[in-house]
């Protein structure tokens, strides 16, 4: 395969995220996928002992409130409450039939296991309204004396102070505001966010800051550097029969309808997270654990999915299928371009730069369409829509995913934690270079979780404040 060219334009779509309190949480897919032994046990093996599957397993059965109850895997009395997909639709059904035809597990929790599984979603929904980091794990809190939370304000650096980090600087309604941190400044701006703020506050690549304009406070050569994410490709059918979502959702008239259901029972496809049913399968057979990640939606829409524009529902009768590898190991870069806090931030994410990427997408993209010529789900199938038939060589399998593929807002890496010197942050989250500044958000992982990561962050956040607790009480000194 000839290598694909790291497009920079597509960089823009990276930078979508919750701008509210819950971060993304608050406006993303609600799949809740946690990832597993593997992928914990690997962030331990690259020398950040406390990150392993013996300690995050705990972490995560603590903060879920599963619908299934708790088991060996699960958690049942915490604070992020959850629902999986009910699955009122037979062609979802089919769907998951013809997975088991592939050899995959019918599934009802998909975090059981590590095998090649399918079923339908666990999702970030309660009572048929999200669950998001805010309502989960803050506003149980909010009248707690030592939290205040100062909402419409921007942070544009961190106040550092002889090799301290001190506060942070930001604006509030047009004005500067300064807050200063009796103990520590913890930076959880998100995967994009973070790398920026740093950078702005001259904790990064000299060179990179240098061209920003920025002075080098601290030079730390992989800030916003190792960025990771997933690129997603899309197929869509046309259906034969009237199933699905699309007559509904596509006419106002049809919205109406479901917004009065919702109103009126709390479900239908108003309570739905953006995938009923979820896959994990294997591209070869002699892998020892999945390697790509399957989404399927009852309804179809105009591409490309991340446009500008928004999203527009065919009014045919459609189902929509996305597919990634799970953990790419392309890396690509976040950078400020200014010392101006408002200015665009260069963002490459190196999408498929790496030959296992590459390879790893072709063979996942045609797994999927296997699955969709496997009965009983073929039986539903008209024809292909996306990318259309004509696409069938390597090469027009990835440019359809560079071109009308996706971002799949999983960004992690670029303040990646490890042993070295050189790695952003410590194995404790503490910023290598500057006293008393930690991150806690997606940034630190190394590599990526399997899957989706509002399970994997939360999972972090909350071991973090254990780390922070445990540093108060040693320390003796306390506040914010
Ligand atoms: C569109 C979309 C769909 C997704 N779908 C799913 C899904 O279905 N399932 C799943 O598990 N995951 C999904 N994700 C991913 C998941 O939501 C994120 O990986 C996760 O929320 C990352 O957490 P974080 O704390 O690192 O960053 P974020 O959740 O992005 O939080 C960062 C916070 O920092 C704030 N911030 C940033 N810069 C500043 C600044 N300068 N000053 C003040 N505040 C600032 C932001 O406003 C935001 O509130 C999706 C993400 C997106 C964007």
């Amino acid at each position: 395969m000839r290598p694909v060219r790291s497009d920079r334009t597509t960089g823009a779509s990276t930078g979508s995220g919750g701008k509210t309190l819950g971060g993304s949480t608050a406006v993303n897919g609600m799949v809740y996928n946690r990832g597993n032994q593997g992928d914990y046990d690997a962030l331990s093996a690259r020398g950040n002992p406390g990150w392993g599957w013996d300690d995050m397993l705990p972490v995560l059965r603590r903060i879920e409130d599963h619908p299934l109850g708790a088991s060996h895997t699960r958690g049942a009395d915490g604070p992020l409450r959850l629902t999986t997909v009910a699955g009122t639709e037979p062609l979802l059904d089919d769907v998951i039939q013809a997975g088991g035809e592939l050899g995959w597990q019918h599934t009802q929790d998909l975090n059981e296991t590590d095998e090649e599984r399918i079923g339908y979603t666990t999702a970030t929904i309660h009572d048929g309204r999200r669950s998001s980091a805010a309502t989960a794990f803050l506003h149980p809190v909010l009248d707690r004396p030592n939290l205040r939370t100062a909402l419409r304000t921007h942070a544009d650096r961190i106040v550092l102070d002889g090799g301290r980090a001190v506060g942070v600087e930001g604006r509030r309604d047009g004005r500067t505001v300064e807050y200063r941190a009796a103990r520590e400044v913890i930076l959880s701006a998100g995967a994009l966010a973070t790398p920026k703020l740093l950078q702005l506050s001259g904790i990064g690549n000299r060179e990179s800051l240098r061209t920003a304009g920025v002075t080098a406070v601290v030079d730390s050569p992989h800030v916003g550097a190792r960025l990771r994410e997933h690129r997603v490709f899309s197929l869509q059918f046309r259906l034969t029969a009237d199933a699905g979502r699309n007559r509904l959702l596509s006419t106002p008239e049809g919205q109406q309808q479901a917004l009065a259901e919702y109103r009126a029972t709390g479900g239908g496809p108003m309570a739905a997270p953006s995938f009923d049913v979820v896959g994990f399968f294997k591209t070869r057979t002699s892998l020892h654990r999945p390697d790509a990640q399957l989404l399927v939606a009852p309804y179809s829409m105009s591409l490309p999915m991340n446009s500008a524009e928004g999203v527009q529902l065919e009014r045919e009768p459609g189902l929509l299928a996305i597919v990634y590898p799970l953990r790419p190991d392309s890396e690509g870069t976040v950078h400020i371009t200014s010392d101006d806090p408002d200015a665009p931030l260069d963002i490459d994410p190196a999408y498929l730069a790496t030959e296992h990427d590459q390879v790893t997408s072709v063979d996942a993209f045609r797994r999927v369409r296997r699955l969709f010529a496997t009965d009983p789900l073929a039986r539903w199938v008209d024809h292909e829509t996306t990318p259309g038939p004509d696409v069938r060589t390597d090469q027009e399998i990835l440019d359809h995913g560079l071109t009308d593929g996706g971002c799949g807002y999983h960004s992690v890496g670029t303040a990646a934690m490890g042993p070295n010197d050189d790695d952003v942050v410590d194995p404790d989250l503490r910023v290598r270079g500057v006293k008393d500044l930690r991150v806690v958000d997606a940034s630190v992982f190394p590599a990526m979780i399997s899957g989706n990561l509002t399970g994997p962050v939360s999972a972090l956040a909350w071991r973090a404040a254990d780390l922070i607790l445990d540093d108060t009480s040693s320390t003796g000194r306390r506040g914010a």
